[in-house]
């Protein structure tokens, strides 16, 4: 499977936010990490390729242009991760994945719990299942964001920030999570801010700025001190560690040339 993103224009009122912004194609297998600096419009490129807001341009499944499916075929093939969950919800987080589940496909309820509590199981939060979903912790509702996401076994997953409120060992968890759901066949694409997180698991990385792709390619390729200075204005340095890693070490802002 292949996804394909062309020329995607996003305005919010008078401000144009993404410029015909078009993304090197996404295969199966392949996890791409769309970063870049705060309002870039990281954000706002998944929601449109999720078909979450009106926008220009295209995006298609092998072909097939995503705006043209039905919803629930498009539920199901495509796996969105917000920023985060809002609040104010009175579901248990087993509901919520159940809720997820059934946007994209119409189940039996015992074949439905069961599904869903699979996937909680399978991400080690199989014990917040019964929890009130407002009553759990930031990096928990994330946890459980991303049960929602994938539980209808998207071709597409796309996430956005997944690793924000995640401690070290669930960042590992839910990033190695990634790498197994697009080994297995899908297109996984994730907004990250931590480029050395980025550097080690990422396939490819996309840098945009000022709603445009600035620069793509190989973490090796895309992670240096000259495109890291344009984009974030920053010093930065990138060395290898031992196991040959990239480390991504910034040693402070740019001076401006007077
Ligand atoms: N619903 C909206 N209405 C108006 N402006 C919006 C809306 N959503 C986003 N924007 C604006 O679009 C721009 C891009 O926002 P976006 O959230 O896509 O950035 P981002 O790259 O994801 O940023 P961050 O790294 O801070 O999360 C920002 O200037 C933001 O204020």
């Amino acid at each position: 499977m292949s996804v394909q993103v062309r020329d995607i224009s996003v305005r919010f009122g008078r401000r144009q936010v993404l410029d015909a912004l078009t993304l090197p194609e996404m295969h199966a297998g392949e996890v791409t990490v769309l970063a870049g600096p705060n309002a870039a419009g990281k954000s706002t490129l998944l929601r449109a390729i999720a078909q979450l807001l009106p926008h220009q341009g295209q995006v298609a499944l092998d072909g097939q242009d995503l705006r043209q499916m039905p919803a629930t075929e498009r539920a199901r093939l495509v796996g969105f991760m917000p920023q985060s969950l809002p609040s104010g919800s009175s579901l248990i987080a087993l509901e919520t994945v159940i809720a997820a589940l059934r946007a994209g496909k119409t189940l039996p309820a015992h074949q439905a719990d069961a599904a869903a509590m699979a996937v909680m199981e399978k991400l080690g939060i199989a014990s917040l299942a019964l929890e009130p979903l407002d009553a759990l912790s930031g990096g928990q509702r994330q946890m459980v964001a991303l049960a929602q996401a994938i539980v209808r076994d998207p071709s597409l997953l796309l996430l956005d920030e997944p690793t924000s409120a995640l401690d070290l060992a669930r960042q590992v968890r839910l990033l190695s999570e990634l790498r197994r759901l697009a080994a297995e066949g899908r297109v996984v694409a994730a907004v990250l801010h931590d480029l050395a997180l980025a550097a080690q698991w990422a396939d490819r990385i996309v840098l945009i700025h000022a709603g445009r792709v600035h620069a793509h390619g190989r973490p090796q390729d895309v992670l240096t001190p000259a495109l890291l200075a344009e984009i974030y204005g920053v010093e930065a340095r990138i060395e290898r560690c031992s196991r040959g890693r990239l480390m991504v070490l910034i040693d402070g802002e740019r001076q401006l040339a007077r």
